[in-house]
């Protein structure tokens, strides 16, 4: 496993996100592409599930051509031998700790998800979405490791990251190519793919009071002092950012929606839960005004 350089360090902190090619080294990879693949093969990965609340409930949808499992499931680590020392090992947590004390990470099992997932191909990919979307969630870092041999331009299935108001980042998903990113800071979607594809990702908790904190939940939008700029500023680096997301980036959630579960009926709750989200940011007249300045801020649009 390759260390984090000081650029890249230094791009996680400034962005909220970095990329590493050569991570865990080919042949690990490999090794790793082929359990995901013979598990695919054994029937053990299940269709992905979407999360969404409607209406205060919370609702599964599933995801077309989406399969995965969780390596918590013993029944699934009996067969993966270099998955499960991955799954077991702090390697990974003690390296972003390191290189990351700020981020106060926490060790073990249970503080951590390693999902594996393989990605059928006619278009399948996920929404628009943070990976901690606030309170009880618990993490911090996602790590995505890619393990497409052979990708190429048109196969579809890039990582889009969105930097609050920044220009969207296209991440194409190669072999052994690692990305972190913050998962309470940066809006994400997978695009439609067309070949098989294969991605596992590790999900790391904060300790207890890093994490989802009033501060990064709550918006304070007393703020008639301050400069529009500074707000801008404050709100790239906080994870408050969510409260206002949907309002902000309205059309592309739901486009991001109709290309994830294609022509699926559950699409219709989705799409309404999204707008019942904005109708409620759109109802308060100081968010409102404040998502229609900080839209017209945008940097993609
Ligand atoms: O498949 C990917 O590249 C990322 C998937 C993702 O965003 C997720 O599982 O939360
Ligand atoms: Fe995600």
């Amino acid at each position: 496993m390759k260390g984090v350089e000081e650029e890249k360090v230094g791009e996680m902190r400034e962005r909220g996100f970095c990329v590493i090619d050569e991570f865990m080294g080919r042949e690990r990879a490999r090794r790793m592409r082929d359990e995901i693949s013979m598990l695919k093969e054994m029937g053990k990965l299940t269709p992905n599930k979407v999360q969404f609340s409607l209406n205060g409930r919370i609702e599964h949808f599933t995801k077309p051509n989406i399969y995965e499992a969780d390596m918590h499931d013993p029944s699934i680590r009996e067969h993966v031998t270099e998955l499960t020392e991955l799954f077991f090992s702090d390697e990974m947590v003690q390296l972003l700790q390191e290189t990351f004390p700020e981020l106060h990470l926490k060790l073990g099992t249970r503080a951590r998800t390693l999902k594996l997932q393989m990605n059928a191909g006619q278009g399948g990919c996920f929404p628009l979405h943070y990976d901690n979307p606030g309170r009880p969630n618990m993490r911090k870092v996602t790590c995505l490791l890619y393990l497409n041999e052979g990708w190429k331009e048109g196969d579809g299935g890039e990582l889009e990251l969105v930097p609050f108001l920044g220009k969207p980042v296209v991440i194409e998903p190669i072999m052994d190519r690692m990305v972190l990113f913050r998962s309470d800071l940066l809006l994400h979607r997978v695009l439609p793919n067309k070949e098989a594809r294969y991605c596992l990702t590790i999900w790391i908790d904060a300790e207890e009071g890093h994490v989802n904190r009033d501060e990064d939940v709550m918006l304070k939008i007393s703020r008639k002092e301050e400069s529009i700029e500074s707000v801008v500023e404050q709100l790239r680096r906080s994870p408050s950012q969510r409260a206002l997301s949907r309002a902000i980036y309205d059309q592309e959630y739901k486009q991001s929606i109709l290309d994830c579960m294609q022509t699926s009926e559950e699409v219709k709750p989705m799409i309404a839960a999204h707008e019942l989200h904005v109708a409620a940011t759109h109802a308060n007249a100081t968010l409102s005004s404040l998502v229609r300045l900080l839209a017209s801020l945008r940097e993609d649009v």
